[in-house]
């Protein structure tokens, strides 16, 4: 058990320090790591950077390991680095590692925010909204803020702890598993457990502790003909129109209710067992929840179970957009000559990448050649990773479950996401250890939206709460 007297230094210090924590979320923010667009690049290392300026701030020793290169929009990139942490070196004390990742997803004005996304702004209920606030700039820096108020307050802190940051979480991770299997038995060498703070409640008043994650598989459909944009007036009706294939194969994957059209997909997800079924039964959960975080009523199913499933156990598939088509606002009577549709298939356990990627590719194929177009189908698979599901019942997790009755006096929810968090099952294989997932921020929190949020209570509460977890970690029984 925590000391009561230790852990009140540490909650008055953070709640003293609170302004000093937004200031430097708002400095993170201000940094558009964008880490899927090459324009952005500079701004991934810059964010580098700014963290390494933090490391040294509050003395965590560290490498900044260089993944090496890829291609990106036709240009080959640096990749950002890893940067890898060390703070602590006892070997009387658990190792704990922590990961979390710097880049942030793309966001324009223009998408519907009410507020420039690069530059946090607190509304009067205490929302900080700006991009990254909640994911995962928030908890990156909820780490290293539990650090500096256990230096200023004189703490001595409970574990040694390895840091883990990214910045291509929301590109791939690419270069990343394979740095951990390099690095599993030096620099991942001693690690206790692994804790990972980028996921969030399933509603707005409850913590939860998260033991699943749906895996991704990512696909590029391009459709081209022409060889060049055409007049639709002049050429409409005289030629296969890319477009006009695309949509109709498009309609093809998924029906407006959510049901998978592509054979074999749904052939090898996880039977629902009774004892799973049993543990709906104690999430709390309302349909309002759900309605409240899509501000609006467009749920499929009126049912919070049937919705839970949906989200943690059932594979689904979104269509996310179509590169190369006219957007711009105006009635362009552009026939454009080749079309890029982008669509993911979130993955659940015992679904296998490449065994969804053959399924895709074949569907596809067999129905562009009922179309008997004369344009060119081409199919990519972006990335693929697996589902991920482990046992709420380690120490990792008791630790966890004490550390949010300490800050929030309540009991938390034992949960599935159903995001993807790829590393998470390669740290669970490659070092054999528990890992578990501890949010900060709340389910409508709106990432990867407009106005994305993290709001005050959850950023000062959630630094209290990780900062408590590595207490707990410290004091429980690990045999
Ligand atoms: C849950 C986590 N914070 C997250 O947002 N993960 C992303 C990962 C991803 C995959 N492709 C692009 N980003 C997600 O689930 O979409
Ligand atoms: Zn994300
Ligand atoms: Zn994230």
């Amino acid at each position: 058990m925590a000391n009561t007297e230790t852990l009140e230094r540490f909650f008055s210090y953070v709640d003293q320090n609170q302004e000093h924590y937004v200031t430097r979320l708002r400095e993170a923010v201000a940094i558009p790591s964008v880490s899927s667009d090459a324009d952005h690049r500079e701004d991934v290392y810059r964010m580098g950077d700014w963290l390494i300026g933090l490391f040294k701030q509050l003395n965590i020793s560290y490498e900044a390991a260089e993944p090496g290169t890829h291609v990106l929009d036709g240009k080959t990139l640096k990749l950002p680095p890893i940067l890898l942490g060390t703070y602590g070196n006892d070997p009387n004390k658990k190792t704990i590692l922590v990961y979390g990742h710097y880049d942030v997803q793309p966001a324009l004005i223009e998408d519907g925010w009410r507020s420039d996304p690069w530059k946090l702004t607190e509304d009067s209920t205490g929302r900080l909204v700006g991009r990254g606030s909640s994911d995962d700039k928030g908890p990156i820096i909820g780490w290293l803020n539990a650090i500096e108020a256990h230096q200023k307050a004189g703490i001595e802190f409970p574990v040694n702890l390895k840091i883990c940051f990214e910045g291509m979480e929301e590109n791939e991770s690419e270069g990343l598993d394979d740095l951990i299997l390099r690095e599993a038995n030096r620099y991942f060498k001693g690690v206790d457990a692994v804790c990972i703070s980028d996921n969030y409640w399933l509603g707005v008043t409850k913590p939860c502790l998260t033991y699943g994650l749906r895996g991704i598989s990512y696909f590029k459909v391009t459709v081209s003909g022409p060889g060049r944009d055409l007049h639709s007036g002049v050429f409409g009706g005289t030629v296969y129109e890319p477009m006009t294939d695309l949509i109709i194969l498009f309609s093809k994957l998924v029906t407006s209710d959510g049901k998978i059209l592509i054979p074999g997909i749904n052939d090898d997800v996880a039977e629902l067992t009774d004892e799973e079924k049993e543990t709906y039964k104690a999430i709390e959960f309302k349909i309002q929840d759900l309605q409240s975080a899509i501000e609006s009523q467009t749920n499929l199913f009126d049912n919070e179970t049937q919705t839970l499933q949906a989200r943690w156990r059932y594979p689904s598939l979104s269509i996310h957009g179509i590169e190369g088509a006219f957007s711009a606002p105006g009635v362009k009577t552009v026939l454009p000559c080749k079309v890029s549709g982008k669509f993911s298939i979130r993955s659940v356990p015992n679904m296998d990448p490449d065994k969804v990627t053959a399924c895709v590719e074949k569907y596809l194929k067999e129905e562009f050649a009922k179309l008997g177009s004369k344009n060119k189908l081409n199919i990519e698979s972006l990335h693929g990773a697996k589902a991920w599901v482990s046992s709420p019942n380690h120490w990792n997790f008791v630790a966890a479950a004490k550390a949010v009755e300490k800050v929030f006096k309540c009991k938390p929810d034992l949960t599935r996401e159903g995001g993807s968090i790829p590393v998470t099952l390669t740290f669970q294989d490659a070092l054999n250890k528990n890992v578990l997932l501890l949010p900060m921020g709340r389910g409508d929190d709106g990432a990867h939206s407009t106005n994305e949020k993290l709001d005050r209570s959850n950023y000062i509460q959630g630094i209290k709460l990780l900062g408590t977890y590595l207490h707990e970690v410290a004091a429980v029984k690990s045999t």
